[in-house]
């Protein structure tokens, strides 16, 4: 077999195209007819059955043709159908079959009547496609096949390949159990299972490589000219029960994920990160600086929630790793669920519905108030502050904000310059900060003691910011009258865990798990925006929204490869790409950089045809931290 050359052997049906030919001629030949349905499912079970190598193949023809009940004219609409349904990833890497015509050959128990016209657009020679041809009567219904062709029995694409003799390795890309006899007889030196339409259990022991696309195939084979890098290659990891419609859009993107319902402590998670490519957590898993060492291959994380303080952002940066989250999509959630506990809290609602179930019935209004003409004050008056605060004034609340930075008042909410004047003038007191480590118990008995007496104290913004035995003391003292707390310093890692609090059993206190944001609409929304960041800054090197990363936003690659260099923030470093460039003869077609304190993100388009070379040149520049190409 050995002469240096490549013969390429493909199968057709669920290889070539999406579908079985066969089923979707039953679905036009059958159009109008009384057992249509019936007869679809027959046809459809018998190629099932038949490519999983249980049922003698001219059987198998036999049985679907008889039941098919198809004429000439059909073909065409089957041909038709079956353009548009060729496999994305043989439609994208049409310059494989250009590049190898000579070498491809289609080996089918299909018929040729529609493979050709299919392949042949494909630059596949037609004198290289081997397959059934049907036979018709006068009228044109179709009324068998040629007999003759060794294509309608078992074992006999190994047949046919005896007879092409060819000289060469042999590489066998199919679906099917016959595309593995071919292996088997040891005509060929590899089978490839393909699995981007169909996984079939019994070929997939039986491969030498699984290839979830075409892409995988010419990357592992260095064939591969239409992506630089196989999407099936980049592994995801998603933790702690993110919604399926992250894992749906992430799947369909074709990358390889994984699933896990709970959140990893830092010795599992540095054992299952090493050959994550994208990670996706919400607020409990903690990405060190340890467990990032151990990432080998990482290049982003996702966190399906606002809060990224959970994740050493540093960290991430000096590893060339960008990090994505969803700073918008729960926030509406949070500030409904603080104005239902603002309610509850002044309506002693949770005492009291408590007492009910114990069969108490205390009827009386001592202690319980209107919210309407009280005072909120809110601490942070950031994305959820802000709209705490316009929903908080339609429930006529007088809303007082502080907040470290220069904030616009919406509606009529009135800025307070300094906490303690937020603290002396609000009955109602919500922190809405974000997670910083400076904010780590910013609200302790100092601005306990400030708060008005019988004050109402919510937090649902971080566990760490307040000083939770101060808080316990002044609930007890009575001059907190009644208290919300969603988040808290140590959170159970999952809903196995037992919830251990010094606040648990205090008079009008409302615990909640952590659900500010656990909304079916808030999970949904987060799952449509963070897999769709991450997919972009693979895809594009796109990093708009990400919190760590500078942000571009970057045009669409069209007819160009994209360098994408990611460094130390030192100067000259552009400098010196550009020099390698220029020393590579390279035509620069766009250039975008941008910097933050700790790394440079230089973007380079270039023309098509380089002396690839210049890669290792760009990789070896001194202080590189990540280096990738896009096409
Ligand atoms: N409970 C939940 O399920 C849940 C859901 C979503 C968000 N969160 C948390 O809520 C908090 C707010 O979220 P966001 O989206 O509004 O964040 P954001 O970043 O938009 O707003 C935070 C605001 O707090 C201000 N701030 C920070 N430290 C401060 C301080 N010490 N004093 C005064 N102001 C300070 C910031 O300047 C900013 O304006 C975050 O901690 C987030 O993690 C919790
Ligand atoms: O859903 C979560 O785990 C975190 C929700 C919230 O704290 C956030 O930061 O968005």
């Amino acid at each position: 077999m050995r002469n240096g050359k490549k013969n390429f052997i493909i199968d057709f049906d669920s290889t070539f195209t999406q579908v079985e030919a066969l089923d979707v001629l039953a679905e036009i030949s059958l159009e109008g007819h009384p057992e249509r349905k019936d007869r679809i499912k027959k046809i459809k079970d018998i190629t099932d059955v038949g490519m999983n190598g249980e049922l003698n193949l001219r059987e198998s023809l036999d049985q679907r043709l008889a039941l098919l009940d198809a004429h000439k004219k059909d073909l065409e609409s089957l041909v038709e159908r079956l353009k548009k349904q060729v496999s994305k990833s043989f439609k994208r890497n049409k310059e494989f079959f250009n590049e190898h015509a000579d070498r491809i050959f289609i080996i089918s128990n299909g018929f040729k009547d529609f493979i050709v016209p299919i392949v042949s657009e494909y630059h596949v020679k037609p004198e290289n496609v081997f397959a059934n041809s049907f036979e018709f009567d006068e009228s044109g219904k179709i009324v068998g096949y040629d007999r003759d062709n060794a294509l309608s029995l078992n074992n006999g694409k190994v047949e046919q390949l005896r007879k092409l003799n060819l000289q060469g390795d042999v590489y066998v890309i199919g679906d099917g159990y016959t595309d593995y006899e071919i292996k088997v007889a040891g005509l060929a030196n590899k089978f490839y299972a393909f699995t981007e339409n169909v996984e079939r259990e019994n070929i997939l022991e039986k491969a030498d490589h699984v290839t979830p696309s075409l892409d995988e195939f010419l990357y592992i084979n260095k064939m591969n000219t239409a992506i630089s890098y196989p999407k099936n290659r980049i592994n995801v990891l998603l933790l702690e029960n993110v919604h399926p419609r992250a894992i749906e859009q992430m799947k369909h993107e074709g990358y390889n994920v994984e699933v896990y319902p709970a959140g990893l402590d830092e010795d599992e998670l540095c054992e299952k990160i090493k050959n994550v490519s994208v990670l996706g957590i919400r607020s409990k898993t903690q990405v060190t600086a340890r467990v990032l060492e151990s990432a080998n291959r990482l290049i982003a994380v996702g966190a399906f929630c606002i809060g990224t303080n959970q994740i050493d952002l540093e960290a991430c940066l000096k590893k060339g790793v960008a990090v994505f989250n969803a700073p918008f999509s729960n926030t509406r959630s949070v500030v409904e669920l603080a104005i239902a506990e603002i309610i509850a809290l002044m309506r002693k609602l949770f005492d009291r519905s408590t007492f009910m179930h114990q069969g108490k019935w205390d009827k009386s209004a001592k202690g319980s108030f209107e919210i309407r003409g009280k005072s909120l004050g809110i601490i942070g008056y950031g994305n959820i502050g802000a709209q705490l605060s316009v929903l908080a004034e339609s429930l006529g609340l007088i809303v007082y904000y502080y907040d470290v930075e220069e904030k616009l008042a919406l509606g009529n909410a009135r800025k307070c310059h300094s906490l303690q004047e937020l603290l002396s003038v609000s009955d109602i007191v919500t922190l809405h900060v974000d997670g910083r480590p400076e904010n780590k118990n910013m609200f302790g008995e100092e601005q306990f003691n400030i708060m008005r007496d019988k004050a109402i104290f919510l937090n649902l913004s971080r566990g760490h910011v307040v000083d939770i035995a101060a808080l316990k003391a002044n609930i007890e003292s009575g001059k907190i009258a009644g208290a919300a707390i969603d988040v808290f310093p140590q959170e159970p890692k999952s809903n196995n865990e037992e919830f251990i609090s010094e606040l648990r059993t205090l008079p009008n206190t409302i615990l909640s798990p952590h659900i500010g944001g656990s909304t079916i609409e808030a999970q949904e929304n987060i799952a449509n925006f963070v897999p769709n960041k991450i997919m972009d800054y693979i895809n594009t090197g796109s990093t708009s929204n990400s919190v760590n990363f500078p942000n571009l936003q970057l045009p669409t690659l069209e007819n160009a490869h994209r360098l994408i260099h990611i460094h130390e923030n030192m100067p000259g470093i552009l400098a010196r790409i550009n020099k390698v460039l220029a020393d590579h003869d390279i035509n620069i077609v766009g250039q975008y950089l941008k910097t933050n304190e700790v790394i440079g993100y230089v973007i380079t388009d270039i023309d098509k045809e380089y002396d690839k070379e210049v890669i290792k040149a760009l990789r070896n520049i001194e202080h590189t931290i990540k280096f990738r190409v896009l096409y």
